[in-house]
């Protein structure tokens, strides 16, 4: 059962929690069988008129065992319930740290309404490993043979049918039940992550699918996805009803069977009648007990298929390798490539190849090239964000294969194409990763890049629907202002704004770079002769480096296609 050995570490660290449960829940099991056991024999007991002290000693222990009983349950209740709070929390933290470190590539590949579902739903799956599977038979098991071995002082022959009526209710039962779910594992995980990955789908893509006039077929398949997730959770809520049932049924019917054997016994004079009452309230108490054994298969099913899905996510991701140097902060950033090649996974064509360059630290760096030829992609291996790259990338003339993937992030300054704003105002979305900026500086800087009419208190939905392009981008880039970091990566910081903002923008950017390293892709070619240099991209290639001036004189890609820029806009 590898599947489950995440839980099992985290159990282990529970391990307290878990043996007070376990020990409070045997004093509470064994308290209830002892306290029914003795009202029987107190019942029996008090038609033989015995002295008044042992009336009173009966009632008296009958009474402590109650309290006993009732304070053993609640400190049951509370340990085991903390443990598997504890436990979920446990397994979510662990699941998610693990998920962290993948590339965002792999994770980019999965579909979001799954991943969402196992984070969720199967980690939830999950904590009732503790509560109802491994706990029970422990409880169950212990209480029966204390029963057994006290019963056995009594009668030999009822000792033994209480342990038929182990096996029958603690093993034969499960099994029965066991059996009945072998063809229904996993459907209803299945059935939620579908319709977890199909509610996502539909609301990324309400507009999209509005317009085309495709929402209500979409809308059917999703109802249609919920109607059987709701009969699958009724079909297991059924197959858990009728494992309680029969339990129920076996319980009563093994009651019986010590009535029947004890009354015979009775007749045969081989035990006193005044036991008959005790054993058979004995009898009810302790495989009532057992309860929980009947839906043990349905968790343990369960729990073991959730952990069989987690693990496979976690087995396909593979984890970047461990990479001890750092970047030294606040120190500008050279990056040296010589023949870098890289595909992306499952990708037979080259979205680089044999890239080589140079730049300085301190440097300003501008790509150009058409659309799909990569730009984004090399800013992307610049951050360590794909594993696998050809040739050789060096940063600060260290191997990017050594250096920590979060020394990079620390020193970077990013804005990627799509910036993701968060539920929240417009203060929370702008002091993503410090809080210790004055919400003067905060109306400063808005007013720097011409969002003086916003407040900081404004509202921001989700995804920032309620932002337009412009106002994103320029949000983004106050963010990157209030980051330290000496690293600036710009993936098309300006494409959505007008050229009069954009040139302020611009201008601020490069008074707050000033001594920075800045590589800033672009598709317009305005402004550029600022740069140190340009990099001219097409088919994953670079096909011209040069100053601004270099590249209008050599008259060849970059010059031809200033040309069309220029008489696009004449
Ligand atoms: N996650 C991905 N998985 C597979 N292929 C990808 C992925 N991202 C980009 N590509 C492919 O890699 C190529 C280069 O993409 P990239 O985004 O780097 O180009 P770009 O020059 O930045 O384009 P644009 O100017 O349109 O943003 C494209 O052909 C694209 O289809």
């Amino acid at each position: 059962m590898s599947e489950l050995s995440i839980f099992a570490r985290a159990m282990l660290q529970e391990r307290k929690d878990i043996l007070i449960s376990i020990l409070t829940g045997f004093i509470a099991g064994i308290a209830g069988v002892t306290l029914f056991s003795m009202s029987g024999y107190l019942i029996s007991k008090t038609v033989f008129l015995p002295p008044l002290y042992t009336l009173i000693l009966l009632a008296a222990s009958v009474k402590l065992l109650g309290l006993v009983r009732a304070a053993s349950r609640y400190g049951e209740r509370l340990y085991s319930h903390r443990a598997t709070f504890s436990l979920l929390s446990r397994l979510r933290t662990t699941f998610f740290s693990r998920l962290l470190p993948l590339s965002p590539q792999w994770l980019n590949q999965q579909r979001s309404g799954d991943l969402l579902a196992k984070i969720v739903g199967d980690v939830e799956s999950l904590q009732f490993y503790f509560l109802r599977v491994a706990y029970p038979p422990i409880i169950v098991i212990s209480i029966f043979l204390t029963t057994v071995v006290v019963t056995s002082f009594i009668s030999i022959w009822i000792a033994l049918v209480f342990v038929a009526g182990m096996i029958i209710i603690a093993f034969g039962v499960p099994a029965i039940v066991r059996r009945s779910q072998l063809k229904q594992t996993g459907a209803v995980q299945q059935l939620r992550a579908q319709l977890a990955t199909d509610s996502t789908e539909m609301m990324y893509g309400f507009i999209d699918l509005k317009i085309y006039g495709r929402l209500a077929e979409h809308e059917q398949r999703t109802a249609k996805l919920a109607s059987e997730l709701t009969d699958a959770q009724q079909q297991d809520a059924i197959r858990l009803l009728r494992g309680q049932s029969l339990h129920s049924f076996m319980t009563f019917f093994m009651s019986w069977a010590v009535l029947v054997v004890g009354a015979l016994l009775i007749l045969q004079g081989s035990m006193d009648g005044l036991f008959l009452a005790m054993l058979i309230m004995t009898a009810m108490t302790v495989f009532d007990e057992s309860a929980a054994m009947a839906t043990l298969p349905a968790y343990k099913k369960d729990s073991e298929y959730a952990a069989k899905r987690l693990n496979t996510v976690l087995a396909e991701a593979e984890l970047p390798a461990p990479a001890s140097r750092m970047l030294e902060p606040q120190q500008p950033v050279g990056i040296d490539m010589e023949k870098v090649s890289f595909r992306y996974d499952g990708d037979w064509r080259w979205t680089l190849q044999d890239i080589s360059l140079h730049i300085p630290a301190g440097s300003k760096t501008a790509i150009v090239g058409a659309s799909g030829s990569g730009k984004t992609s090399l800013l992307e291996l610049i951050l360590k964000l794909h594993p696998h790259v050809q040739g050789e990338l060096r940063l600060n003339d260290i191997s990017i294969q050594e250096l920590d993937q979060e020394s990079i992030w620390k020193q970077a300054r990013v804005i990627l194409q799509h910036n993701h704003f968060f539920s929240g105002t417009l203060r929370d979305n702008l002091l993503l990763e410090q809080d210790a900026v004055s919400d003067t500086r905060l109306l400063e800087l808005l007013a720097q890049v011409d969002l003086s009419h916003k407040k900081l208190d404004d509202l921001v939905l989700e995804k920032g629907e309620n932002l337009s392009d412009g106002e994103k981008q320029r949000l983004a880039f106050i963010r990157i202002l209030l980051r330290s970091g000496s690293l600036w990566l710009l993936d098309e910081p300006t494409s959505s704004l007008d050229y009069v903002t954009e040139q302020r923008v611009l201008q601020l950017l490069f008074q707050h770079a000033k001594a920075d390293t800045l590589i800033m892709v672009s598709h317009r070619l305005t402004g550029l002769e600022r740069m140190d240099q340009i990099i001219v991209m097409d088919q994953g290639r670079i096909v011209e480096v040069g100053t601004y001036d270099e590249l209008m004189r050599q008259q060849g890609y970059f010059y031809k296609l200033k040309k069309l820029e220029m008489d696009r806009v004449v």
